[in-house]
């Protein structure tokens, strides 16, 4: 596929770029409707993401099982797509052409850029400073782990919850900038439900829980140097992140606080900044032995060995913006409309790298996760030939309710809708249901009509909670019996 920079363009109708799920969702679509003619995916990374059992949990909650596969495996299923590995390193929209690394051009009808987003990371270029993303940065921070005596981590977001339950034999000052953990997926009250978590121990085995799973094969193979794809549920099975000490979590959170600045130890000691210990450790590290010091927002001063930047993400749109007039979101994003289409013609984007900026309905709204990477990747490959066929189509029905399920500290956590009443204000009325240890139920309703929920443990009550919230029914009539555990709510809406 290596072709001369003089070489004649390579011209294929649909034109893929990025080898994550978004971008193999949309190649597949388009292979699929169009099985005479080509699709090139070209992919900064080695392997690429692929989909497998993809199952209907409900009508909007989904799970699937993502692998990590090699290019040849989708060419095996679909011998129309041509997976080539060369990340982009231009887009000539005028000419309607993508230049390569290896200086190939390849000529399209329709593009599709899906090439996701990197970590956000604070003080970027500190070598004490890490993000998590790809495999190989998973692999780095592994690698600092193994010997380290204690992680400052930074972020309240899905990463850092995943991290300070899993990390092992490790000091952990968590700070998080919020009053309370966890707040991009949920409220304090869910907050306090699941903290006991992290001073128990972790069980033998994890939950079991219909939800995406994650495989790498060969255990978190790839290759090194390029931008990999975005890693996901259970990222961290495939790795230790058991540290040097004999204990399990051991987490001390710093709320309501940001990083004021990241000291090396002569630094410290220069300016004569006092560290505090470990808070009631009483055999802690003496707090001038650490390679690296952070001081926070609110005055205290920890030393650790390394520090985890979980703090977002940034869309990875630079090598397309150059030269080429795309609307640009506030988040970084590139903007798309409700085809999926970007701002310049015949270019669409999905996944991680857009931001929608169609009017949403009412009970949706984007956040970069895999569900969502995959919807977009696949109604993008949708719209992309229905307007190459000039054919109508409508708004996908994925895009109605917001449905995630994931799982924090061992527990099923699911979320639907407005489920933090997200641009609500106070016009909005919460129902809590909560047993310590075993479930949190949380419904959000407006006018008496059911707009979001976040539902933790085995509730099993996704299924009503989601029809509830599509059909939009008045339930104002059953009051605060909604929730009432002696009441099998589904009798009543059946
Ligand atoms: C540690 C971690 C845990 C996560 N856990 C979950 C979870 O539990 N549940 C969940 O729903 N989501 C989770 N996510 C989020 C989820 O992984 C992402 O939202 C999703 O994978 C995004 O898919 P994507 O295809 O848009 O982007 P990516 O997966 O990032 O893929 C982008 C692709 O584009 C390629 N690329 C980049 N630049 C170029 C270029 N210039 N030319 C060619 N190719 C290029 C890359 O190599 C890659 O193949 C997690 C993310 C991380 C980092
Ligand atoms: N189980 C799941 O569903 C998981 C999903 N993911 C996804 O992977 C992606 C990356 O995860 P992650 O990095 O955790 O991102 P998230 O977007 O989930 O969270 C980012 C967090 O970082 C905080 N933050 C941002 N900037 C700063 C700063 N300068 N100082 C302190 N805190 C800051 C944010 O706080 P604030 O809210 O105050 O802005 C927020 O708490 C996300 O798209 C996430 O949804 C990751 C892991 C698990």
């Amino acid at each position: 596929m290596a072709a001369s920079k003089e070489a004649e363009a390579v011209r294929g109708k649909f034109v893929v770029v990025g080898g994550g799920i978004a971008g193999v969702t949309c190649a597949e679509e388009l292979a699929a409707q169009f099985p005479s003619d080509r699709v090139y995916l070209l992919t900064a990374s080695p392997l690429i993401k692929a989909t497998t059992n993809l199952k209907q949990v409900s009508r909007t909650l989904e799970a699937f099982d993502v692998e990590e596969q090699e290019g040849t495996a989708l060419e095996g299923r679909y011998p129309n797509i041509s997976v080539v590995q060369s990340a982009v390193r231009e887009l000539r929209s005028q000419e309607q052409e993508v230049v390569t690394e290896d200086g190939a051009r390849y000529r399209y009808n329709k593009l599709c850029l899906c090439a996701g987003a990197k970590a956000k990371i604070i003080a970027g270029g500190n070598p004490y400073v890490l993000g998590i993303r790809d495999t190989d940065s998973a692999r780095e921070f592994q690698r600092h782990l193994s010997s380290a005596r204690r992680v400052v981590i930074v972020g309240n977001g899905g990463i850092a919850l995943e991290l300070v339950y899993e990390l092992e034999g490790c000091q952990a000052i968590w700070a998080i900038r919020d009053g309370a953990i966890g707040n991009t997926f949920f409220d304090a009250g869910a907050a306090q439900f699941l903290l006991p978590q992290l001073g128990a121990d972790k069980p033998p085995a994890p939950l079991p829980c219909r939800r995406t799973k994650y495989t790498t094969e060969p255990p978190l193979g790839g290759g090194g140097g390029s931008v990999g794809s975005a890693l996901g549920p259970d990222w961290h099975e495939g790795l230790n992140l058991k540290a040097t000490g004999a204990f399990s979590h051991r987490v001390h959170i710093e709320a309501q606080c940001e990083v004021r600045r990241i000291l090396l130890r002569e630094e410290r000691e220069g300016l004569n900044i006092t560290a505090l210990p470990f808070p009631g450790e009483s055999d802690s590290a003496p707090s001038t032995d650490w390679p690296v010091y952070v001081q926070l927002t609110n005055g205290k001063t920890y030393g650790c060995d390394f520090i985890v930047s979980a703090t977002g993400v940034v869309p990875n749109i630079e090598p397309f913006v150059t030269g080429n007039q795309f609307d640009v979101a506030e988040d970084g994003g590139l903007r798309v409309n409700d085809h999926m289409e970007t701002s310049v013609r015949n270019i669409y984007a999905a996944g991680d790298i857009c931001t929608a900026s169609w009017e949403p309905s009412a009970l949706w709204q984007q956040m970069r996760l895999w569900t969502q990477a995959r919807q977009m990747g696949w109604y993008a490959g949708k719209c992309m030939a229905a307007d190459f066929l000039q054919q109508p189509i409508e708004m996908d029905f994925c895009f109605e309710l917001f449905a995630h399920v994931t799982k924090f500290f061992n527990y099923k956590v699911i979320l639907l809708g407005k489920y933090n009443a997200q641009g609500l204000g106070s016009d909005h009325e919460l129902l809590l249901r909560c047993t310590k240890g075993r479930e949190y139920v949380k419904a959000v309703l407006r006018g008496g009509r059911m707009v979001g929920a976040v539902l933790i443990g085995d509730t099993d009550l996704e299924e009503t909670f989601e029809n509830l919230m599509l059909n939009q029914m008045d339930l104002s009539p059953y009051g605060e019996r909604l929730l009432d555990p002696d009441v099998d709510i589904e009798d009543y809406f059946d």
